[in-house]
C-alpha cells in the first residue's frame, strides 16, 4: 500500500480512453468561451430539438444523502432535534429518499450514534422513503428494529479502502453482505449497494474498472435493486467516470444504476451530465454540498443537491424538486453548522433577493 497523492490524479487521461464513446466524440480538442454569461431556467422555449438535450432522461430521481453522508464526518455532535427538522425540511422540498443515518459501530462514526432516536422521530413523517446504512447484520437487525424499511450495504472496489472503511477485505465484506441480504429478502425489505472509490482511492489511487464492474455484479447477484457507484474522494472527471461506467453497464442493468459525485476537484456537475447522457436515471447528492468520509482524508463534500436541481431545470429534466424549498433546508443546517452553504446555486440565488422564493 502506498500513500498516493492528489497529485497523482493531475493530468491523467485513462490508459483505456478510446475515444470511442459518443461522449468523448462530443469533446471538441479546442474550445471558446462563449458569449453567454450564464443559462436559464429551462421555459417554454426548449424544444429540446437539440442532440444533448435530447439524450437528456425526462426525470432524475435525486437520493438526498445529506443527512447521513453529509453529516457523517462533521466534528461536532449535531443534535438528533436539527438532523429531524433537516430530514422534514428535505422532505417537504419534494426529495423521494432521504438517507436518514446510519447503523454503524458508535465508535467509528460517533456522529450517527444516535441512528435509532432519529429513525423514532421520523417514524411518522411521511412523502419519502428513508434508507440507512447497515454494515453488517448486526446494523440490519437494529436498522429493522428501529423501524427501517429500507438499508443499504456498502462496499468497496479499493481493497485499502475496504479495511480502512468497514475494517475487512473486500470478500469478507460480500461475505457478510450475503447474510444481511438474506435477511433482508427474508422480511421483504429492499437494500441498496454502495461502491466506494470507482475510480479512485485515497490509499491506492487509480482503480481499475474491472474491479468495479466486480463488486457492482457480485451486489448486483445478492439482489440489490440499485448500486450506487461513488467517487469517494471526487477525483474523476468524465475521462475517466465514462470508462468505468462502459465496463459496468456490461454487468449491471444501466437502469439499476446510480451515481454519487463528491466534489473535491470541482467535476462533479460534469461527471454527472456524462452520466446523464450515458443513460443514468438516478443521482445521489447531499444539500449545501455537505459531506466527505471520516476514513477518505481529503475528500469534500458530495455534489449540491441545489446544484443538481438547477442544472437539471435548466435542461428541462423533471426531479419533482422545489428549489426554493430545498434552499431553506440548505439554510437551515448551514446556519446551524456556522458556515456558508457549500452550493454555489444557493448562494448564487440566495444573493439575489426574494428569488428563491419565485423559484
Ligand atoms: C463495520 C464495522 C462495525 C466493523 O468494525 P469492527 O471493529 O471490525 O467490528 P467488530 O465486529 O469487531 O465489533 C467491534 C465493536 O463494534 C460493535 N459493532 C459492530 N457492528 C456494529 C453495528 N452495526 N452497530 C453498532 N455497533 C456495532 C460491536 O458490538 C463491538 O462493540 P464492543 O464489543 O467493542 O463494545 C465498523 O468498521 C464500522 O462501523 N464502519 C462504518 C464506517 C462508516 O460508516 N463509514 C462511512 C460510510 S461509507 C461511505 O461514506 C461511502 C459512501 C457509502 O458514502 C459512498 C461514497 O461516498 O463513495
Amino acid at each position: 500500500m502506498r500513500n498516493v497523492s492528489w497529485g497523482d490524479f493531475l493530468n491523467r487521461t485513462p490508459a483505456n480512453m478510446s475515444r470511442n464513446h459518443r461522449v468523448f466524440r462530443s469533446v471538441p480538442d479546442a474550445c471558446y468561451l462563449p458569449d453567454r454569461p450564464y443559462s436559464s431556467h429551462c421555459n417554454d422555449k426548449c424544444t429540446r430539438d437539440n442532440k444533448l438535450l435530447r439524450s437528456m432522461p425526462g426525470f432524475v430521481k435525486i437520493v438526498e444523502v445529506g443527512p447521513r453522508d453529509g453529516l457523517q464526518n462533521e466534528k461536532d455532535i449535531v443534535p438528533t432535534a436539527v438532523k429531524v427538522e433537516l430530514i422534514k425540511m428535505l422532505v417537504s422540498s419534494g426529495l423521494p429518499i432521504v438517507e436518514a443515518t446510519s447503523f454503524v459501530s458508535p465508535k467509528w462514526v460517533p456522529q450517527l450514534a444516535d441512528a435509532k432516536d432519529v429513525m423514532e422521530a421520523i417514524r411518522t413523517v411521511e412523502g419519502a422513503r428513508f434508507p440507512v446504512l447497515t454494515p453488517n447484520l448486526k446494523g440490519f437487525e437494529a436498522a429493522v428494529t428501529a423501524g427501517a424499511k429500507e438499508v443499504a450495504i456498502f462496499a468497496s472496489a479499493s481493497e485499502s479502502f475496504s479495511k480502512s472503511n468497514i475494517n475487512c477485505s473486500i470478500e469478507d465484506s460480500l461475505t457478510r453482505y450475503r447474510d444481511v441480504a438474506l435477511a433482508a429478502r427474508k422480511l421483504s425489505i429492499p437494500f441498496r449497494g454502495y461502491i466506494s472509490c470507482v475510480v479512485g482511492c485515497p490509499l491506492e489511487g487509480v482503480v481499475s474498472p474491472s474491479k468495479v464492474a466486480y463488486v457492482a455484479k457480485e451486489l448486483y447477484d445478492m439482489g440489490c435493486y440499485e448500486i450506487s457507484l461513488g467517487d469517494t474522494i471526487g477525483v474523476g472527471t468524465p475521462g475517466t467516470v465514462i470508462p468505468m461506467l462502459e465496463d459496468v453497464i456490461d454487468v449491471v442493468p444501466i437502469d439499476k444504476l446510480a451515481v454519487h459525485f463528491h466534489d473535491t476537484y470541482g467535476q462533479a456537475l460534469s461527471n454527472i451530465l456524462a452520466s446523464l447522457q450515458m443513460g443514468i436515471t438516478t443521482v445521489d447528492s447531499s444539500v449545501s454540498g455537505l459531506g466527505g468520509c471520516p476514513y477518505a482524508k481529503g475528500a469534500s463534500g458530495n455534489v449540491a443537491t441545489e446544484d443538481v436541481v438547477y442544472m437539471l431545470n435548466g435542461l428541462g429534466v423533471k426531479t419533482n424538486v422545489d428549489l426554493g424549498k430545498l434552499m431553506l433546508a440548505g439554510d437551515f443546517i448551514s446556519q446551524h453548522l456556522g458556515r456558508q452553504s457549500g452550493s454555489k446555486t444557493a448562494i448564487a440565488l440566495s444573493r439575489i433577493r426574494g428569488h428563491a422564493s419565485k423559484l
